[in-house]
Formats: structure tokens, sequence, C-alpha cells
């Protein structure tokens, strides 16, 4: 029986084609001989091994024909229109890179015809301008340089002998630029050639890039057109060929996902190493908004699986609306996983607070007393009342208990953040444990007087939540952690953590106790630029133990090269560091697409504001963009309503979706840039962004300094996460002065 193999192809098919290309790829799968899929050579191809086959009268496949052990072994490239198919399937040349150790399917031109000549530069749409009266005509444009730093490091022989740049991309390459030019040289080249270009054009060394695509150089002395060194290296392939073999499923899964999804199957070297790699202890996952952090989770989780059904996986976030979204992303991965409950074999999924809930229903009541007394002191009963927002609960206690501190010290955002950071994660149960407990991470620094009033605060906050029987999810996820400390098994046998960067202090001392210390135990994906809640706490206080196991991912998939620069341009000029307390890089993300340059519109008043909003979401829907791909992000709620109502009156269906959930189908989402995390959308407005509004002062004012400086970083992450959801377009609006985080 022959086998089949897919390339990641490039073209996507309508819905009626692409149901036939799988068909005629089922039929082939089974013989390669039967009637009607007219399997044939080419005339004057570049690769003798070149063919196509009949999909319908007007579509053909291009494929490859290997021999392998005996049997065909057939690599589909895709399928096309019939001249096209023809003039590609002569053009391709199926080969081994042995600079870049992989297999590939390269564009050599039709022989006796000219080279393929550069196509025109290209030029990104200039943005109609929005039809708002003269007075009210916002300004525009960002400037992004970049460099292609090939020109200065590279020569064309040197990129062809050392990096396995074909002839052709490698003059093209080094003529283009911009990144709009450089992104049309890479879609043109094989995927590893591609994004061997990227690196070196971004100005990394080849020894580094060579080292994240996994490409171990194979020398000179082989045939790269080999059928034996073909047949294996595509079969061993790291993620640009997926070998199907005589697998119907597998077949099936591969050709679905190369339209949509197609991380599903195809995965880039470094992420397959994560998601392959066996750690000997917590292993963290760094990466900027769009690098794939979440995909390396869901198929770890797989994997882990697939290693060991009876393992008890968790793959948990910070919010229960995340986990849901993780929920149906791994559905879409592989639907035959089981989503269990927690301590079954399979894959649970659910937010932290889920996870402690649980872990207190589980407790025999015995352990649940003693948990709760060490956590909060004895004498406490059920903890019937969960509270979720406490600001006013800490006023009332600041009231009741009269501290004699001043007033930045007793600020409910203050007290919240040292109460989880410093009370919880300490374990502090009576005031001498509070004078000594230590602080390290906490900005702002305290003398033992001042302890000793804040003490008066905490006391009294516990002593009225003791009356109502309440607790708050910081508290319950540090019982949750008492609990499982104190003996019993353990839940779990693998923890997998996505968005960990805004886990609480008790968050992490439950995560450490969920798990056993050892082999594969935790591993953490998480972006500091993403800190939008609470304060960063060093894992290393909780006994999570980096050591060396971390890594970054630096190629972006989501957003292209215009959005990516701009986004990281937010992010400078403010120092950032991670759940190591190490400093965060800001350099050296890329993306291989391209498309408009952002554009920050400001008017004079809100009204003309809205105005543009309308305007511009109506252009984006008349070039074809569907009003669910489209989202406009604020961070105040009057702007939401504002939208909405704007949006309303020009007869554009939209609402306001909250929890990490959208609009729905024929509706433009309009949702706080909190909401808006972990999302992605075709287009994206982010409204609001005045300086009256961003940042937005109550998160700081009254704070003390440390603090003001750390919600102030929040305040510049939002709008980090808020430009990072844009996939092709993003556009900044203010009424009035632009906010001084907006970068124009
Ligand atoms: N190997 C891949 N091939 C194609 N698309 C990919 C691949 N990996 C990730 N993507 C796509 O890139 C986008 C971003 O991926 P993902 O959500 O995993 O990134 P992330 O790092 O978790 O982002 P964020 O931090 O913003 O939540 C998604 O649309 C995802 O499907």
């Amino acid at each position: 029986m022959p086998f089949v193999s897919m390339a990641s192809a490039k073209n996507k098919l309508d819905g009626s084609v692409q149901k036939l290309a799988m068909s005629f790829l089922q039929k082939l799968q089974v013989d390669d001989t039967a009637p009607g899929l007219h399997i044939e050579p080419m005339k004057q191809p570049r690769d003798p091994r070149a063919r196509t086959g009949r999909v319908n009268d007007m579509y053909r496949a291009v494929l490859f024909k290997l021999e392998s052990d005996g049997e065909p072994h057939y690599v589909y490239v895709g399928t096309w229109p019939h001249d096209e198919a023809i003039d590609i399937a002569r053009s391709r040349v199926l080969k081994f890179n042995l600079a870049l150790g992989a297999p590939e399917v390269e564009d050599r031109g039709l022989i006796d015809e000219a080279p393929v000549e550069p196509q025109p530069t290209y030029v990104p749409p200039t943005p109609p301008q929005p039809e708002v009266s003269e007075e009210r005509q916002p300004s525009g444009g960002v400037v992004l340089e970049w460099t292609n730093h090939l020109r200065e490091n590279w020569t064309q022989e040197r990129l062809e002998s050392e990096a396995g740049i074909s002839a052709d991309g490698a003059r093209r390459a080094l003529a283009a630029t911009t990144q709009a030019e450089l992104s049309e040289v890479i879609d043109a080249l094989p995927e590893m050639q591609g994004l061997a270009i990227l690196g070196l054009a971004n100005g990394d060394e080849l020894a580094d890039v060579l080292d994240e695509l996994g490409a171990q150089p194979a020398g000179s002395v082989q045939d790269p057109q080999d059928d034996a060194l073909l047949d294996k290296a595509i079969r061993e392939s790291k993620g640009q060929f997926v070998f199907v073999g005589d697998n119907p499923d597998e077949l099936r899964e591969a050709f679905e996902s190369l339209d949509f999804d197609k991380w599903r199957v195809f995965l880039h070297p470094e992420q397959r190493k994560y998601v392959e790699t066996a750690t000997s202890g917590p292993y963290r996952l760094t990466g900027g908004a769009g690098t794939g952090k979440t995909v390396v989770l869901l198929h770890r989780a797989r994997s882990l699986y697939r290693a060991n059904p009876n393992a008890r996986i968790l793959l948990t976030t910070y919010t229960r609306a995340l986990a849901k979204s993780l929920s149906l992303q791994l559905t879409r991965l592989d639907s035959s996983l089981p989503q269990v409950e927690m301590g079954k074999p399979g894959i649970t999924i659910a937010g932290m607070d889920q996870i402690a809930a649980q872990v207190l229903r589980d407790a025999p009541a015995s352990a649940l007393e003693a948990a709760t007394a060490s956590v909060l002191g004895p004498g406490r009963n059920t903890l019937s009342v969960k509270l979720g927002r406490v600001d006013e609960d800490f006023e009332e206690a600041v009231d009741m208990a009269s501290p004699e501190l001043p007033e930045p010290l007793l600020q409910p955002r203050f007290l919240d953040q040292e109460y989880q950071s410093v009370v919880l994660a300490n374990g502090v149960v009576e005031e001498k444990d509070y004078v000594r407990a230590s602080r390290s991470g906490r900005g702002t620094a305290l003398n033992r007087g001042a302890r000793q009033e804040l003490w008066k605060v905490f006391a009294q906050f516990r002593l009225s939540h003791r009356m109502k029987d309440a607790a708050t999810f910081p508290e319950i996820a540090a019982i949750a952690a008492a609990v499982l400390r104190a003996g019993g098994s353990l839940p779990f046998d693998h923890v997998l953590v996505d968005e960990a960067q805004d886990f609480s202090a008790p968050h992490w001392l439950l995560l450490r106790a969920l798990v056993a210390e050892g082999a594969d135990d935790l591993f953490i994906a998480e972006d500091s630029h993403q800190r939008i809640y609470g304060q960063k706490v060093p894992m290393s206080r909780f006994g999570i133990n980096i050591r060396g196991r971390s890594r970054r991912l630096r190629l972006n998939y989501r957003t292209t090269a215009e959005n990516l620069a701009y986004a990281m341009s937010l992010l400078s000029g403010a120092e950032y560091s991670d759940l190591d307390d190490e400093k965060v890089a800001e350099s050296g993300y890329r993306s291989v697409r391209s498309g408009p340059t952002p554009s920050v519109l400001t008017v004079s008043d809100s009204a003309a504001e809205v105005d543009v909003v309308v305007s511009r979401i109506r252009e984006w829907m008349s070039a074809g963009v569907a009003p669910e791909a489209i989202a406009v992000l604020v961070r105040s709620e009057k702007n939401a309503t504002r939208a909405v109502d704007g949006l309303t009156r020009v007869g554009i269906p939209s609402s306001v979706a909250t929890g990490g959930s959208v609009a729905g189908k024929g509706k433009v989402t309009v949702m706080t840039m909190h909401s808006s995390k972990g999302l992605e959308f075709q287009c994206v407005v982010v409204m609001g962004a005045g300086a009256g509004d961003l940042p937005a002062k109550w998160t700081f004012e009254g704070l003390p300094e440390a603090e003001q400086s750390d919600a102030l970083l929040r305040e510049r992450s939002l709008l980090y996460v808020a430009a990072t959801r844009a996939r092709d377009e993003l556009v900044i609006t203010a009424s009035g002065e632009p906010s001084e985080l907006v970068r124009r």
C-alpha cells in the first residue's frame, strides 16, 4: 500500500475543493493505481519525481513520488487549478537541504523559462481617512524602523552555501529594504529557509538560527535528492512534513489542519522540542504574546497523556474563563483526549481557584479544619461564603482597627497585596509571625511598628470574615495548599500552567503542593510583559526552582511584523522582571507575516472618536472582514457603551463580551482590555487611549510610591495585551491628548 506524507502547504482551498482533495488522497492512500486518480509524471520537470493527480476536471493535486522499501511514498504538496498545478509540479524540486538538515520543496522556476522574477514590491495600503469633519480630522501614522541585517553580515554566496538559502531567495532577501518585502521573500521560500532568513535578517548568528530550528547540517557528501535520504528525513521531520503513512485517521487530521488550525499538526521545531522534552523538574517557557505558548501546552498535555494514559494531568490557568478556552482548544486539537475531573486519569482543565475549591470539597473534615487553622488561625468553621472583591472589607477593617499609619499604607489595594504576598504566603496567623515574615519582592519597606499597626487591620479583616463564615479566594488557595501539604495522596502527576505571570502568592503555594517534586512535574508558560493583575512574586519563594530550565519562544504566529514592532515599542523605557526576578528581554521577537502599519488616530472629542471607530470598522467590513473578526478594546466601561451605541446607530451589530468570551457570529466584539487576554481578532481598535483614560489613575493614586510604579507597569502591560490581540490590523484612537503610554 502506498504511503502518504503532507507538506505544510500554503494554499487555501474552498470547502468543496477541499472535500474532493481529501477524497483523492484517501483513494491514493489505498491504491495509487485506482481508476480516476490519473497520477501523471510531468513534461520537462525540474524533478522527475513530480506528479499531478486528478482531483476533478478543474483541479489537480501536486505530489512527489518516492520509493520507500519497494513501496511508493507520495508527498502531497497541495491542490491548485489545473494549469497552475502543472506549472507548480514542473517547477518544484523535492530535496534535502544539507545546510539546514531538513527536507524541503523548493521553487526553481520552469525549465527554459526566465528564472522567477521578483514580485512587485508590496506596498501596504494607505489607511483611508475616516469620515469626520475637517476640524475633527485625526492625526495618524506610526513610523517603524527596521534594518535588514543581512546586508551588513552576509553575501549571496555565503547565504547559499552556509545557510542553505536558494540563489533566488538569497538575492531577493539581500535586496529587501522593508519588512513587507522581506515577508514576501520568506513566503516564497520553503519554510525552514524562510525561518533562517528571518533570523539572519534580524541580526541573529547562524549558529543560533540553526540551534533554534533544531537544524543539524548534513555536510556535503550526500546526494540531496536521494530517495532513501528523503524518505527517512520526511518520516522524521520536526514540523514541515507530516508522515501519515497508510493511516487514514492521521491523513484526515493532517489534511484538515492544512487549511485551519495548522498548529494542530505543524509545529515549529522549537515548539516541538518543548512539547516533547523530558524535564528533570519545574520548567518555564516564556515568550511574547502570540508565540504559541498555549499551543505548546496543549500538545504537551496530549503527549504526556499518550505516554501514560493513567497519568493525572492538570492544565490550569489564572481564571475559569481562560480555562474554558483551553478546554475548547484541547478538544480542537484532539477530541479523543479524556477531559476529566480532578484526580482521575486523563486531563483536568480548570482555573486555579476552581482547583482550590475542589481540594477543599474533597478534604476530610479533620484535615480541612487543621489546614484552615494553620492559615487563618484557630476557631474557624466551614468557609461557606467565597469572596471575590474585598476592597470594602479592607476599608471597614481599617475603620474598625484605626491603625496609626500614613494613608498610602491603608489603601485597600496595598493591603490586599500585602495580605496575599506576605501574610498568606508565609502562613502568618499571629502578629509575632508577621513582624518576622519575609517580605521579599515587596516594594515598600515596613518597620516593626508599621507591621504591628498593619497586623491590627489584618486581624480585624479576619475577625469580620469569621463572623460571616467567609473566606477570600486567595485564602482558599492557601488552605488548599495546606491540606495537600499535610499529607494524603496528591491529585496530579503533571501540572501545566498558562498565563502564570498573573498568579498570586497563594496560587504558587497551591501549585507547588498539587504535584510531587520530580521529573515533568511543573511546566509553566508565562510572559511577564502581560502581567495585568496583582503583584509579581518570585516562584523560588515557593520552592519552585527553575535552575536553568527556562527557554524563550521568539517567533510570533499571531501578529504581523508591523503590529509586533509597534506592540514591543509600547514596552520600551519600562523595566520588566520575570518570575525568577531576572530582567526580561524585549528584543528578538519576529513574525513572518506583514501587513499595514498600525495607526494612532487622535481627535478632538469623544463623539469624534466614536465616529472614527465606526468608520474604520465599516471600512474593514466593506473590505470583507467578518464582524466577528473585529474587536473594540477599551480601558473603561463607559467607552464600551459608547462604542456599542455608535455601532448600533449605523446598524452594525455588536455586543459587550466579558470573561474571555466573544460577541459571537455576525457581531463586533466590544470588551475591556482585561477581558481580551488570551483572545485574538483579525482587526482591532483600541479605543479610548487618551490621557484621561489610560493609565487608569484610580489604579495607582494614593498608593505608596513603589506600588505606584508597579501599577503603572500593569497599565502599560494592559495596552500591550490589547495591541497584541490584532492579527492583521491595529488602530488606536484617542480623544484629546493621547496617553503617555501610546507611542506615535
Ligand atoms: N506552529 C504553529 N503554526 C501555525 N499557527 C500557530 C502555531 N503556533 C501557534 N500558532 C497560532 O498563533 C496564535 C498564537 O498562539 P498561542 O495562543 O498559543 O500564543 P501565546 O503565546 O499563548 O499567546 P498569548 O500569550 O497572547 O496568549 C494562535 O492563533 C495559534 O493558533
